[in-house]
């Protein structure tokens, strides 16, 4: 299911300290079990409903659970096996339609994006994130997107480019240290401190040094903003209750108006509010005084950008205004204070993991993939052999691009989304009731043989103007599509690219008798369900590619 459903699904918002958290991580099992006996039972052979048939689509005559041994992909891959590419559902007590069909996808994320402005669901919490971008909904939504949009555009990322380099390079530093230490590299770990320190310098200006401090509150809270760890309770109930009418809205509307329960962890929201708050009230003294910065950031651009609405002129960006093409409304209210709090710890929780998790894997494929590894290498000493990298520069690294491009569909690391029906609509002989959510699992589109010849091999030459010319564009659809695509989507590849350049032209990535998986042990295994995660933490070794036995000092650090 979508992110917001896996992650921040109303469960997962039950628990906001540690005690509370145990007395109700107790109480949702002992719910959970009365809900599977009352509401699923697996020897239950009767129809659990019809709703779907009336409204052309194909659905299980049989109740659908996603436990008892079953897993989520395998579920859904079966289901579309089953009924073909669009499949009616009732779950939790929603309807879903789950699709998998390009067209119809077309349509409700693109064509008629209109009516499928919101996603399935929201947060569950009274915290600035909950009314940030991702989860605002309607025109909330549209105005606060008309607003951050053309800060994240390709144009502004040449004012931040050289800030990423920087921690590329340290990132590169570090792994250069541990191939002469001979030491395995937790990956994940290491990608998500890079990227955590790239939003937090690019972000807000912040002096961050998280590649090598081992540590630091602003990454642990950055990691840990979500409550993450009750995904599988908050599953297991949602899934196992489909017989009860609109539970999903109930118990949101629940949990926020009592606010017991929060989906975000309060401490590291006091810790982010108290840091944020005072960074963005210097940032506005300054901009007052007129003084300019010499390291542009995010936050000078989302002022700047709310400065403009503020004055009856929002601004206009080439790419913001086509990501908004085909919606309604202007934004003509600035973001107020808790708005820009909400959407500055947005873009920690949403450019970590996410970010993290693809060079992780991709530096994974390189490590399997020698050869491919090889190629980067030497399209990056063709481009742009030493020295600074420019973003006109990175632009015109199309094979690694590809590479990255592979890796995202072979590992996407958000595998689905889902988007929320305004109003009844028929298109082609289906109809989508009012209410209902769509659920789109990339993962399974992207593993399509019809549209992926062997779609288990990593080849990154899939991704050439002539392949994908040959290709319908809703087949690749990492980062979204429409006008609610990742807002971060220009910002996620000059990281990734910044970190290859700066990694390869020093190091090796390997796979020895040390690493996780092993060298010709084959793929990472990843759990089945919400961000894509590996069941085993991946250990990469690296080796020095030339002579780089001199302590580094590339990364002065020079801000
Ligand atoms: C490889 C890295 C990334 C991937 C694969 C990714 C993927 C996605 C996906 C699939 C969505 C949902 C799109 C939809 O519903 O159509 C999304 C939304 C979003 N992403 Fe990313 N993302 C990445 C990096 C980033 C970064 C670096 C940032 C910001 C710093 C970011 C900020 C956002 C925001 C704000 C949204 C919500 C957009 C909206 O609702 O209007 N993402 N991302």
């Amino acid at each position: 299911m979508a992110l917001s459903d896996h992650l921040i699904s109303p469960v997962v918002s039950l628990l906001t300290c540690s005690t509370a958290a145990t007395l109700l991580l107790a109480a949702a099992a002992v719910t959970a079990a009365v809900a599977w006996y009352l509401f699923y039972r697996p020897s239950s052979q009767e129809p659990c409903d019809d709703d779907w048939s009336r409204l052309g689509v194909r659905f299980p005559k049989l109740p659908i659970t996603f436990f008892g041994g079953s897993n989520f992909r395998l579920k859904i891959s079966q289901l579309l096996e089953q009924y073909g590419d669009t499949v009616g559902l009732r779950l939790g007590g929603r309807l879903w339609l789950l699709t998998v069909n390009l067209d119809l996808l077309r349509t409700i994320m693109v064509k008629d994006f209109n009516n499928f402005v919101d996603r399935a669901d929201t947060l569950n919490s009274n915290t600035p994130i909950a009314r940030s971008l991702f989860f605002a909904t309607g025109n909330h939504w549209r105005r606060q997107r008309q607003i951050v949009s053309p800060t994240f555009s390709s144009g502004k990322l040449k004012y931040i480019s050289k800030t990423v380099e920087l921690s590329a390079k340290k990132l590169a530093d570090y792994l250069v240290q541990r191939a002469k230490d001979g030491a395995v590299v937790p990956i994940k770990d290491t990608s998500a401190r890079y990227s955590c320190e790239v939003i937090a310098r690019i972000a807000f200006g912040l002096e961050a040094n998280f590649i090598q401090e081992e540590a630091s509150e602003f990454f642990e809270h950055g990691k840990n903003m979500l409550m993450l760890s009750y995904e599988g309770i908050s599953r297991f109930i949602l899934m196992s209750m489909h017989r009860v009418p609109n539970l999903v809205d109930t118990c949101n509307r629940l949990f926020k108006s009592v606010q017991l329960f929060d989906a975000v962890n309060l401490t590291s929201n006091t810790y982010f509010k108290t840091v944020l708050t005072s960074t963005i009230a210097e940032r506005k003294m300054q901009q007052r005084s007129g003084k300019e910065r010499k390291h542009v950031d995010f936050l000078d651009l989302l002022l700047k950008a709310n400065e403009a609405v503020r004055a009856g002129n929002p601004e206009k960006d080439e790419e913001g205004n086509a990501s908004l093409a085909g919606t309604e409304g202007v934004a003509t209210k600035d973001l107020d204070d808790e708005e820009m709090l909400g959407h500055s710890m947005l873009v920690i929780f949403a450019g970590l993991e996410t970010t993290a998790t693809t060079l992780q894997m991709c530096l994974f494929e390189l490590a399997r993939y020698p050869e491919i590894q090889d190629k980067v290498y030497t399209e990056i000493q063709n481009v742009l052999p030493e020295g600074e990298a420019s973003p006109e520069d990175i632009n015109n690294l199309h094979y690694t691009e590809w590479v990255i491009n592979e890796t995202l569909r072979l590992h996407p690391p958000i595998p689905t989304v889902s988007r929320k029906a305004k109003e009844t609509r028929t298109y082609d002989g289906i109809t989508i009731p009012k209410g209902a959510c769509v659920m789109i699992p990339f993962w399974h589109i992207v593993m399509d043989p019809k549209i992926w010849p062997e779609p288990e091999k990593f080849i990154p030459e899939r991704f050439s103007p002539e392949e994908k010319d040959r290709r319908d564009p809703m087949a690749f659809i990492c980062f979204g599509q429409g006008p609610r695509l990742c807002l971060g989507m220009c910002l996620a590849y000059l990281e990734l690219k910044q970190a290859l350049v700066h990694i390869l032209r020093k190091v090796k990535v390997v796979l020895n008798e040390n690493t996780e998986p092993k060298k010709g042990a084959g793929g990472v295994e990843v759990k089945s369900s919400g961000l894509l995660t590996p069941v085993k933490p991946v250990l990469l070794a690296f080796e020095l590619r030339q002579d780089n036995t001199q302590t580094p000092n590339s990364s002065d650090d020079t801000n």
